[in-house]
């Protein structure tokens, strides 16, 4: 069977940076900038992920804009005694269209495994949203150590989410994150390469799209087209003027 066809997309992450004025400045100068090339939205998905405070705002600020809002985090359950979690039917409710899950950090600050994130992308998903996962190696090394990590991460999602759901597969590599600059390009499309070829990945009726992430910016895309359909960005998208001139990468590259 063909694969779908996939679209480039490229988002970015505030992760716990910005104070909600900060937030709220950084969408207006978005749109400001989205603004002088309103076509941008045809050709690729855009979308921001705030922290859960702002997201009712960041959505009412981004309507009818196509940008997508997304969250940071999900439970797995949809309501409930789950005092301090986060609903996904509630985050679908007020529009939220994205759920990122795994990132590294909360499995390493929170300890989240494998099997949590699982059941978090299939929630997001059942709710009607597109579950962004995170997967990536922990430690620098060959291409191949770092794919059988993988590999592990993705079978579990791939298990749990329907057969037929959207998903995007964030690869951030974790010693990249956060660090001064991404990893190899080689090394990326080699990685991603591998991750694609996984009979759980093949085999799905949905639309499967893979990103990278981990110190990525403007200049990254060009080196990493072939591989990959889009970025995640961190730190290197909190400001709205590069993450405008990454999209623009994206959008124009053959
Ligand atoms: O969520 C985004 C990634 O963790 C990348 O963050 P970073 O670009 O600041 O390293």
């Amino acid at each position: 069977m063909p694969s779908p066809p996939r679209r480039r997309i490229v988002g970015v992450s505030t992760k716990m940076y910005f104070s909600a004025a900060r937030t709220k400045a950084y969408i207006a100068e978005l749109l400001q900038h989205l603004s002088k090339s309103p076509k941008i939205l045809d050709q690729i998905d855009i979308f921001v992920i705030p922290d859960h405070i702002t997201l009712t705002s960041v959505i009412a600020q981004l309507e009818g804009s196509k940008v997508m809002t997304g969250a940071q985090d999900a439970f797995y359950e949809d309501s409930g005694a789950y005092t301090g979690e986060v609903s996904p039917c509630v985050l679908a409710e007020v529009g939220c269209r994205i759920v990122e899950v795994g990132h590294a950090e909360r499995r390493r600050i929170f300890g989240e495994m494998d099997e949590d994130v699982a059941k978090k992308a299939r929630s997001a998903a059942r709710n009607g949203m597109i579950p962004l996962v995170c997967i990536g190696e922990r430690t620098k090394g060959e291409v191949s150590i770092a794919v059988d990590e993988c590999r592990t991460q993705v079978e579990n999602v791939m298990a749990a989410v329907a057969d037929d759901a959207e998903v995007i597969l964030a690869y951030e590599p974790v010693w990249a994150i956060g660090a001064a600059e991404p990893a190899g390009a080689g090394y990326v499309v080699s990685v991603v390469k591998e991750i694609r070829a996984l009979d759980c990945v093949q085999m799905r009726e949905g639309v499967t799209r893979v990103l990278y992430g981990g110190s990525a910016g403007p200049g990254l895309f060009e080196r990493l087209k072939e591989g990959v359909d889009g970025l995640f960005l961190g730190r290197f998208g909190h400001d709205p003027a590069q993450f405008y001139k990454t999209m623009q990468e994206i959008a124009s590259a053959q």
